[in-house]
């Protein structure tokens, strides 16, 4: 429960006075609808077409103020009042129905952009920790199911109220027989708590089972090519219907429960009435005033008791979801690295001496052995420094530490002599054209995808960039040149064209730190020498980190860092390095070159 009251409380922030203007709105209605009732037993009595043996204080009170009117006056007032009332209550249910869907609709747009936005400014890793197809999960499904439990609880609220102010109404005429229904229903609602209990564990499965979809579906259509070329198509439609067949039955149990606990309150209610009736008739032998109003009354406390039951199991049911959402934001907000306020006015720094790394240490989560360690490491400003070394040697996690992804276990990362902090890793990373092995690129066109690292870039400075990048030629030939779609990833264009626009937009920004991960790895070797050229133009001009594994592309660079284990084993000139006979650069150079030959 503490899930939802939290949710509450933020509906309660969110909306402030309209909520309490809502519950207004509720209380009213409920009256009215009450009074409205209350209007019949006069109505009845005064057109004599059922003989009413008035008995009641209250409505003895009630028909004394029509003594000496005569009766058609009486009953057109007393129509009047009624339709009156019956207006008024249509009135306010429609101000309450759209004010709820205000409420409501508002919130889960705030619960989406709250989680998007928690998600986004968590740091590296978060992600690391989490699979990207359950936050995806978390806001499509979750938040969705989270909406729906917020509106069930509305609903809730709207019949609690509707029940307690019945019952106020119902005890004017009978105390006892209020009190008989009211605790026989809350009885019922108690001793269904079993039901709540089986919805949430059936809310718990559903979240499990659409993680498990999630996750297989888009691992499917994300590796929709080895799919196809290895033939395995068989395999995930086996998979996949094998979960479907879960997902049916999972269903189908919420409805077993559903249809069980309903078809328990209808036996139930069919025995209550029976007993209800009887004992009514014997305790108001000759009040058939009181008996006629307290059957109408129970007539509608009771669907609204059974309501509030099955408002309960709704919430049982979205109760999983509530604490799956709350769970996210608290990691979220455990791994915050940025708030909003920092993404905002944040300016690039001009390093002037360079970056280092002293006595870092680094160890993913859960992994027994660093992924880095010892590393002391200084990367000159404006100069070209490459990292090379076998595969998982600590290439990419070096990176990221640069980067401020990864924070090292022990040691420190420098900018210009001072550590690398929460407050200066935006500006440093506004400084930085990060250009990764698997390059991404969102499904638009060539230039809304080159804006997205400066929104304000002229044609001529997009052009400039891919020029740069070697990539002006096959822009120009597109059929709507920089406005050509590119598809989901960039998937209607080559490997090495891709490559080729994410440097002309990591270009673009003119960065003062240039990093490239094997960005040139698709490249055919015409376009990949044009590049280097191009890269080797801008020494001097920004700091340049490049991991190869052609160790061809990095001859020209100031300095090499041979990585083995999560550890530097070398470190110097290109030529130096290649000159110590025995060590591993000299036989990586020696292995590609067997190769190439
Ligand atoms: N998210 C992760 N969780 C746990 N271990 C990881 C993670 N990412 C990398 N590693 C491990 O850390 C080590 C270094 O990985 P890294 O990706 O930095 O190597 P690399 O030199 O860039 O390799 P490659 O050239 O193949 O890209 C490897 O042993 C790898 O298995």
């Amino acid at each position: 429960m503490k899930e939802i009251m939290h949710f509450v409380k933020l509906i309660h922030s969110f909306s402030g006075r309209i909520l309490y203007f809502n519950l207004s709105a509720m209380l009213l209605i409920s009256l009215f609808e009450g009074i409205g009732i209350f209007l019949l037993l006069p109505l009845i009595h005064l057109t004599e077409i059922v003989d009413l043996n008035i008995n009641n204080s209250f409505l003895n009170q009630f028909s004394f103020i029509f003594q000496g009117i005569p009766q058609t006056t009486s009953l057109l007032i007393i129509i009047g009042l009624f339709v009156l009332i019956m207006v008024g209550q249509s009135f306010f249910q429609r101000q309450q129905t759209i004010l709820n869907v205000k409420i409501q609709q508002g919130f889960s747009c705030y619960i989406r952009e709250e989680t998007y936005k928690l998600i986004l400014l968590a740091n590296w890793g978060f992600f690391l920790k989490n699979r990207k197809s359950d936050l995806i999960n978390s806001m499509i499904s979750e938040t969705g199911r989270v909406s729906g439990g917020i509106s069930v609880f509305f609903s809730f609220i709207s019949s609690f109220i509707f029940t307690l102010i019945q019952i106020g109404i119902a005890c004017f005429f009978s105390i006892k027989m209020t009190i008989f229904v009211t605790l026989f229903g809350f009885l019922v609602v108690f001793f269904s708590r079993k039901f709540i209990k089986q919805s949430s564990k059936l809310g718990m499965d559903n979240i499990e089972l659409g993680q498990t979809y999630m996750a297989g579906v888009t691992d499917s259509f994300n590796g929709i090519k080895d799919i196809k070329s290895n033939n395995i198509e068989e395999h995930h439609i086996s998979w996949f219907k094998e979960l479907n067949g879960k997902m049916v039955k999972n269903s189908i149990k919420a409805v077993e429960l559903k249809t069980k606990s309903n078809f328990i309150y209808k036996v139930v209610s069919a025995l209550l009435i029976g007993i209800f009736i009887f004992i009514s008739i014997k305790m108001f032998e000759g009040q058939s005033a009181s008996l006629f109003l307290i059957l109408i009354i129970f007539s509608r406390i009771w669907p609204r008791i059974t309501g509030i039951q099955s408002n309960l199991e709704l919430l049982g049911l979205a109760l999983p979801s509530f604490k799956k959402l709350l769970e996210l934001q608290n990691q979220c907000i455990e791994g915050r690295e940025l708030s909003e306020r920092m993404i905002h006015n944040v300016n690039p720094i001009m390093m002037k001496k360079g970056l280092e790394c002293k006595d870092v240490y680094f160890k993913y989560t859960k992994a027994e052995q660093y992924a880095l360690q010892k590393i002391n490491l200084r990367f000159p400003a404006n100069r070209m420094t490459a990292i090379v070394g076998p595969s998982g040697a600590g290439k990419s996690t070096l990176i990221d530490i640069l980067m401020g992804l990864n924070r090292p276990e022990t040691g420190e990362v420098l900018i210009d002599g001072k550590t690398l902090t929460s407050e200066n890793l935006l500006a440093l990373r506004r400084s930085i054209s990060y250009v990764p092995q698997d390059p991404f690129l969102f499904n638009n066109t060539i230039r809304e995808n080159l804006l997205i690292i400066d929104k304000k870039a002229k044609d001529e400075q997009i052009w400039e960039a891919l020029e740069f990048a070697v990539a002006a030629d096959f822009v120009k030939r597109m059929p709507h040149g920089l406005d050509t779609m590119i598809g989901d990833r960039g998937i209607k264009l080559s490997g090495g064209e891709r490559q080729r626009l994410v440097l002309a937009r990591a270009i673009l920004r003119k960065p003062s730190i240039l990093v490239l991960d094997e960005a040139t790895s698709a490249l055919d070797t015409e376009n990949e020498t044009k590049i280097q050229n191009a890269i080797e133009n801008l020494k001097g001009t920004m700091t340049i980190i490049i991991i190869a594994h052609r160790l061809s592309t990095i001859r020209n660079a100031d300095q090499v860092i041979v990585l083995d284990n999560g550890e530097i084993i070398q470190q110097g000139q290109f030529g130096q390095l290649a000159n110590e006979k025995h060590g591993m650069f000299s036989r990586l150079l020696k292995k590609q070159l067997e190769v190439s030959v």
